[in-house]
């Protein structure tokens, strides 16, 4: 019997887990996919948001700005990239000047530092591409970039290499309350628990209503489509740039990337609550996006783009994040994660273990390393380092991604580790085959044998995402 389940392996759940190991607990996450980082947390704008937009008094407020605080050094010890390039919300009227006076106001209210409102002159000098019809901005410091699937990765990773564990493939269908414990079913495995936390993102709702024959609350998708630019593309901007927020969120925004990219995006559409998985891109609504940022920021190179995608927001009926016991004894809810969920995370993780293990009445685990074991990145060592590599290791001698420098000693070490990738996208989430300018049709099929190689099953059985995205059919010619 676990102490406690996790249901959902996004940035959510991960961060939970791994926060609970610092305590004297039994951990299993249960996860639908075949990785983790599949839902939400793969498709997001990767901001770590300064914290001034969320209303004071608001559990995303409280979050954002906790998670803000803390997000250099969880990023720094779990070895996940991080830089604070700080962000410029514009303004084009004296409607949006009021904006950005009352965001201050409640960003003042929330604790964050150096908020400042820069005029025409000083914004043009810090983002010369800006448009011309910007009048002003509220330039924020602490705003920052991140990956938040390896942060993901990283989570779970560590949560492992402390005793727990992960079921990939399992799809939580019924949830089934004892006086004093949880049976969690797939359809076919039983997994028992004393609590039950549900991180399951837009598919929160209905996890709940496995427990609870009234639930408090609805979670409705709200997709958001992006371009992801070539990293000729570098920076156009240098800082994450928005436009004044509406009802509809934190507007299209134009930012660079932790990788040099260029993302811009997301536009806001509401569906309908069956759609929990229409993640396709449409081009109307692509259309949009490039409107909107061409308002934004001048002479943005459309033609280097190398991919579009989009993600979908966890829209809750409560319109703040849902955290806490529920009206079920034993049932945690963790829901409506919608922005700034990402740049919350840390802190949610924290403030989760705490109020569970304190209801385990858990100790403090003796043996907790905080610490994510360092991965190598070829490309960024000297010349003396790599050849010393090399000789220890000769797989890192071997280049397979050459758009994005990635050697077969990275790809190895990402598959081998706790939480290793086994998809095409799995390895590219974690060390970048494939993220670069040919998207793959290099580097894809010397991925594909590796892993097929290290993971001893058939090339055909190597799947690019989730469970039966196969690649390959079969040998269409013998040697
Ligand atoms: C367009 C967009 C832009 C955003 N930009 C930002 C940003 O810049 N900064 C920021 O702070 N936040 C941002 N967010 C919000 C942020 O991405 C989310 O808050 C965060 O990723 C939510 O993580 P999660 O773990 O709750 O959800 P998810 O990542 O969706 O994880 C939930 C997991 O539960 C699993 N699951 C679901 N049902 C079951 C089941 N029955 N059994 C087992 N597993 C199940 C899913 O497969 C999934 O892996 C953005 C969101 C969107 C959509
Ligand atoms: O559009 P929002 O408000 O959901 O915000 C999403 C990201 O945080 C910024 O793109
Ligand atoms: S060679 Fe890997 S993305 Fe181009």
């Amino acid at each position: 019997m676990y102490d406690v389940v996790v249901i959902g392996a996004g940035v959510i759940g991960t961060a939970v887990a791994r926060e609970l190991m610092k305590f004297d607990i039994k951990v299993m996450v249960l996860e639908r996919e075949n990785d983790v980082a599949c839902g939400t947390t793969k498709a997001n704008s990767a901001i770590v948001h300064a914290g001034y937009d969320a209303p004071y008094g608001t559990l995303k407020g409280k979050f954002n700005a906790w998670g803000n605080r803390i997000f250099g050094e969880v990023c720094e010890t779990l070895n996940v990239p991080f830089k604070r390039i700080g962000s410029l919300v514009c303004a084009f009227s004296e409607e949006d000047l009021a904006t950005l006076e009352a965001l201050k106001h409640n960003g003042e209210l929330l604790g964050i530092s150096n908020l400042e409102i820069v005029d025409q002159l000083s914004l043009r000098a810090m983002e010369p591409n800006v448009s011309d019809d910007a009048v002003a901005a509220l330039y924020a410091p602490t705003a920052g970039i991140t990956e938040p699937w390896e942060l993901a990765i990283a989570y779970m990773e560590n949560a492992m290499d402390n005793g727990a564990e992960l079921k990939l493939n399992f799809e939580v269908k019924t949830i089934e309350k004892k006086c004093d414990h949880y049976i969690i079913s797939d359809g076919n495995t039983l997994v028992e628990a004393k609590y039950v936390v549900n991180a399951a993102g837009v598919y929160a709702d209905q996890i709940y209503h496995m427990v609870c024959d009234v639930p408090e609350f609805t979670i409705t998708p709200r997709r958001g489509q992006y371009f992801l630019l070539d990293k000729s593309a570098k920076d156009h901007v240098r800082r994450i740039i928005f436009p004044c927020p509406s009802n509809k969120g934190k507007g299209t925004l134009v930012l660079p990337t932790v990788n040099g990219n260029i993302l811009i995006g997301p536009d806001s559409e509401d569906l309908e609550i069956s759609q929990k998985e229409a993640t396709e891109t449409t081009l109307e609504r692509l259309n949009l996006v490039k409107q909107l940022a061409n308002h934004l920021i001048k002479d943005i190179p459309f033609s280097e783009n190398i991919t579009t995608f989009s993600g979908l927001r966890a829209e809750p009926s409560t319109d703040d994040f849902i955290i806490g016991f529920s009206q079920v004894d034993g049932f945690y809810n963790i829901a409506g994660m919608k922005s700034p969920g990402l740049s919350s995370a840390p802190a949610i993780g924290i403030y989760v273990a705490d109020e569970i293990s304190g209801v385990l009445n858990a100790a403090r685990r003796t043996r907790f390393e905080p610490k994510r074991s360092i991965r190598i990145q070829f490309e960024h060592l000297n010349d003396l380092q790599k050849k010393a590599l090399i000789e220890r290791n000769p797989a890192y001698g071997r280049v397979i991604c050459r758009c994005e420098m990635i050697t077969e000693g990275e790809i190895l070490d990402a598959i081998h580790r706790n939480c290793g990738g086994t998809t095409l996208n799995g390895i590219k989430r974690r060390v970048r085959p494939g993220a670069g300018r040919c998207q793959g049709g290099f580097c894809g099929p010397r991925v594909v044998e590796i892993l097929a190689r290290e993971l001893g099953c058939a090339m055909e059985s190597v799947c690019q995402e989730g469970q039966s995205s196969y690649i390959l059919v079969g040998k269409t010619k013998s040697l």
